[in-house]
């Protein structure tokens, strides 16, 4: 069973099934087919690549309607802390973060929905993450949940203090304050 469930609707955890074999191993990091198989089908349309150093806190981003994106997200090179918050109105868990290890050693990856916001924290020396989007960017659907709302409680897995984090997105509101604009 590839996908696994996380407690929250429609957010699941993916293990592709690595071949390995005296030169290494190899892996199908993405097919449509496996996806149909459980009934799961996306329209990706871009591939998003990042590198970042220890440290580094990306988010909480989010698109709204009508770029609103489901992201399938996955780590080439070290380890972070992925997050994402339900900002889905009407979701039983709505509000409810979730946190998870993706690496390049665990090869894990994390099926988010729309309707999610979604960061990461770097907590390797250096980390690729690379993820597939069912929507293009849109800049002026973007919007944003400030990394330590204290309403939260998300543990970065990182010290804080130490994070190094864009001063667009030192700038982002609460999810209380961000809420209004919200339209999941
Ligand atoms: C997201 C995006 C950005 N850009 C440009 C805009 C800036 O000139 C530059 C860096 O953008 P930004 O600082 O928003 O990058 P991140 O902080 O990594 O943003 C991402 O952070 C969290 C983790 C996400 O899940 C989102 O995909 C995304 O918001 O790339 C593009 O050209 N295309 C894009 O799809």
């Amino acid at each position: 069973m590839p996908f696994t469930p996380t407690g929250i609707a429609g957010l699941l955890i993916y293990e592709p099934k690595v071949l390995t074999d005296a030169r290494g191993y190899f892996f199908e990091s993405y097919n449509a087919q496996t996806f149909q198989q459980e009934g799961l089908s996306f329209p990706f349309v871009q591939d998003n690549q990042a590198r970042s150093t220890y440290g580094v806190l990306r988010g909480l981003h989010y698109q709204l309607e009508p770029y609103a994106q489901t992201k399938l997200i996955r780590v080439l090179e070290g380890s972070i802390i992925d997050v994402v918050v339900d900002i889905r109105k009407g979701s039983p868990t709505y509000g409810q973060s979730y946190e998870i290890e993706l690496s390049a050693a665990n090869k894990l990856q994390l099926l988010v929905p729309k309707g999610f916001a979604h960061g990461y924290a770097v907590i390797s020396e250096t980390a690729e993450v690379m993820y597939k989007c069912d929507a293009f960017y849109n800049k002026a659907c973007e919007g944003g949940i400030i990394y330590n709302d204290p309403a939260l409680q998300i543990n970065w897995g990182i010290d804080l203090k130490d994070a190094i984090i864009s001063e667009k997105d030192q700038t982002l509101p609460t999810l209380e304050n961000a809420a209004n604009n919200f339209t999941y």
